[in-house]
């Protein structure tokens, strides 16, 4: 049976689940069960912890796991990634009271920096071959250097609305761009059983990326249309019963789907419909 950890708590655990729930696995229903058996698909899962997820991949105890990228490189533990979700985002970012004057990484040097990832701040302080001290709290970490704890921070930023509230501006380059994704175990075997989970979990991912496109053309505009929606291989076109026109269907990028309706309209297409779709397989 495959053994998969997904996020019990904070920002990835909803998300996380409702995509696990549409690539077709079961899923709890009560927020303090930590583990649910998927019989139909051969799978348990793991409620866990997000910043304890990479620790039991890491060692081989379960399968797969997901988690937050900048979580799972904090760990040390000797994970990869498989897949990258789509959801999660942030960046992690240094920051230091915005009335300060604009800072950069070499005037961390001898300063208290505050975070809740010192593996990374760690890391990234080597890079630079800057010598700072880094304190580990748990969150909130916004707030110690008011509290007079750290001169600097470490910290994930979504919006960026919670460093504001407090004062602060965050500097130099994000030390790493993270999202939810999909990790195992390093040089962990080629399992069929995982292979299937990612391959649904991509499905699920690509689908979120894509709309179905499907609208009336006339028939001498056809090729003006296949270049506007090439789809993925090519389009699928159907005669109608007037033989002028044309049924197109193709798969259009989510983002730019709304500037192609524009123009298909503006060139004659008619009764042009998006759609969501689901999950695939390509
Ligand atoms: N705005 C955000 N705040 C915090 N974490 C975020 C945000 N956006 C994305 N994430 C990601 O969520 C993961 C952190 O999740 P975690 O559950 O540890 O903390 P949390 O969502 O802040 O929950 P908690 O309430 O337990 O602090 C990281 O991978 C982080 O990059
Ligand atoms: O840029 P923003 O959109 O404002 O989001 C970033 C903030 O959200 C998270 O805090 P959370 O609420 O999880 O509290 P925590 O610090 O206790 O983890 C994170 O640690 C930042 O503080
Ligand atoms: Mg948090």
């Amino acid at each position: 049976m495959l053994r998969v950890a997904v996020p019990n708590k904070g920002t990835l655990a909803g998300p996380a689940s409702e995509m696990l729930a549409e690539a077709g696995y079961r899923q709890r229903h009560e927020q303090r069960d930590l583990t649910v058996l998927d019989p139909v698909n051969d799978v348990e899962f793991f409620f866990l912890r997000p910043k304890d997820i990479a620790i039991y991949v890491g060692s081989g105890e379960l399968d797969l796991g997901i988690t937050g990228r900048d979580l799972a490189l904090d760990s040390g533990a000797p994970v990869d990634e498989r897949l990258a979700l789509g959801f999660g985002g942030s960046n992690f970012r240094y920051a230091a009271p915005s009335g300060a004057g604009e800072w950069s990484v070499a005037d961390l040097a001898g300063k208290r920096i505050a975070t809740s990832y010192p593996r990374l701040v760690t890391d990234d302080l080597a890079r630079y071959g800057v010598t700072a001290e880094v304190i580990r709290l748990d969150g909130a970490v916004e707030i110690s250097i008011q509290l007079g704890v750290a001169d600097a921070i470490a910290d994930v930023v979504g919006s960026g609305r919670t460093l504001r509230q407090h004062g602060l501006a965050a500097f130099g380059d994000p030390i790493c761009s993270s999202e939810a994704v999909v990790i195992e175990r390093r040089g962990a075997d080629e399992q069929e059983a995982k292979d299937r989970l990612v391959a649904r979990l991509q499905g699920v991912v690509f689908a979120q990326q894509y709309v179905m496109l499907d609208y009336n053309c006339p028939r001498q505009l056809l090729d003006a249309a296949a270049k506007l929606t090439p789809g993925l291989g090519s389009p699928t076109m159907s005669p109608l019963a007037d033989e002028n026109w044309v049924a197109v269907r193709a798969m259009v990028s989510r983002k730019e789907a709304p500037a192609i309706m524009d123009r298909l309209a503006a060139f004659g297409a008619k009764a042009i419909l998006s759609s969501d779709i689901r999950s695939c397989r390509l």
